[in-house]
């Protein structure tokens, strides 16, 4: 069985493609993170916004259903999900990336690894660099907290591993709900080793902010991915028809969306949302969960009867192999 750092193995980056800038010596933002059409990053909120969903409605079914037919995404409150583990997920992750820089690169993403410090494996694809620096966890982070903090990483490792076992869980309800409302059968249910990745995400403080981007426009390469944002907005997704729309913070609630997985066993019901991130004077963060099925579980696009399948199926390893190479146009090598 692979997991997801093998999938990701053979399509090593180069260190400029993973070491940060270092942000707390930079007083102006460097040509290489400009980027061009800053016009189009100017907020406006004049638009519809994302549905917020309360997971004890009743009728919590259809309402996941239709927001992830129409938006791909929700915000979703009542999850269950203790808020002081959120509370203490949020302060140990401000803990570990207000260390100095020379502290976090001795937790550097290595070229052909997934787990560690490092900016976003998507940044070749684009000219200019975000203003981003990412920490990535998968399972334990046993040995990069050791690094980061010899004696005190017990409080880092209990709190990062009990966040990902929960929201595992929240994740394998809301793909049941799901799964019901969109009429796919519980066999494709039957993962026995999903995979998460923990994702976490700092937008430092930017001098300049309608000049800069946190993130490029992106799908996730999950099933689903459900997300925690600190009180600072930042986040938007792209709604067809109308343009990129914020999503504001709620306190305590959860951002939801469905990644390319989910949209490829939908049958493409369900699309998997582009968004990006804008950056603030003020310092953001985020905490993402990216939920897939076992990397060699074969995905099976779900029609609707009557219709034809979209794609062809595809793994997921396969799938992270395509996107590495091709980025966003990936679904198009699987298109039928
Ligand atoms: C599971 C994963 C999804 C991700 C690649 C990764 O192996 C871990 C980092 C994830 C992340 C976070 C920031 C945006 C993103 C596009 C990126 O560059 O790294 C996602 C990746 C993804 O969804 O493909
Ligand atoms: O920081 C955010 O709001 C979004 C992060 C994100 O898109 C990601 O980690 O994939
Ligand atoms: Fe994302």
């Amino acid at each position: 069985m692979s997991t997801l750092s093998e999938a990701y193995r053979d399509f090593p980056l180069h260190l400029h493609h993973i070491i940060p800038l270092d942000f707390n010596s930079t007083r102006a933002v460097p040509e290489s993170h400009i980027w061009p059409n800053s016009d189009d990053l100017i907020s406006s909120h004049d638009h519809p916004s994302l549905p917020v969903i309360d997971l004890n409605d009743p009728q919590v079914t259809q309402l996941i259903g239709h927001a992830c037919e129409t938006w791909g995404a929700f915000q979703l409150v009542n999850h269950g999900i203790p808020l002081n583990l959120l509370k203490d997920a949020e302060s140990e992750t401000r803990r570990l990336f207000s260390l100095p820089t020379r502290q976090k690169l001795k937790v550097l993403r290595a070229p052909g690894g997934t787990t560690g410090y490092g900016i976003a494996r998507i940044t070749p694809f684009f000219a200019k660099y975000m203003w981003h620096e990412g920490f990535t966890i998968i399972g334990s982070p046993f040995d990069h907290a050791k690094q980061l903090w010899p004696h005190d990483h017990a409080q880092f490792c209990d709190v990062m591993e009990n966040y990902q076992k929960k929201m595992r869980i929240l994740a394998e309800r809301l793909t049941k709900l799901i799964f019901e409302s969109l009429e796919i059968s519980e066999e494709e249910l039957i993962w026995v080793d999903s995979t998460t990745a923990l994702q976490l995400n700092s937008y430092p403080s930017c001098p300049d902010p309608n000049r800069a981007l946190g993130l490029a426009p992106h799908t996730d390469t999950s099933m689903l991915t459900i997300l925690h944002q600190s009180s600072i907005s930042g986040l938007q997704i792209f709604k067809e028809g109308v343009g990129w729309v914020s999503v504001m913070p709620i306190a305590d609630a959860l951002v939801v969306n469905v990644g390319d997985l989910l949209h490829i066993l939908s049958n493409a019901r369900c699309p998997n949302v582009l968004h990006r991130v804008l950056v603030r004077e003020r310092h953001r963060l985020s905490m993402a969960v990216f939920y897939c099925p076992p990397m060699d579980f074969n995905l099976v696009p779900v029609a609707k009867s009557g219709q034809a399948p979209k794609y062809r199926s595809v793994t997921e390893k396969e799938f992270i192999s395509i996107k590495a190479k091709h980025l966003e146009k990936a679904l198009s090598f699987i298109k039928l």
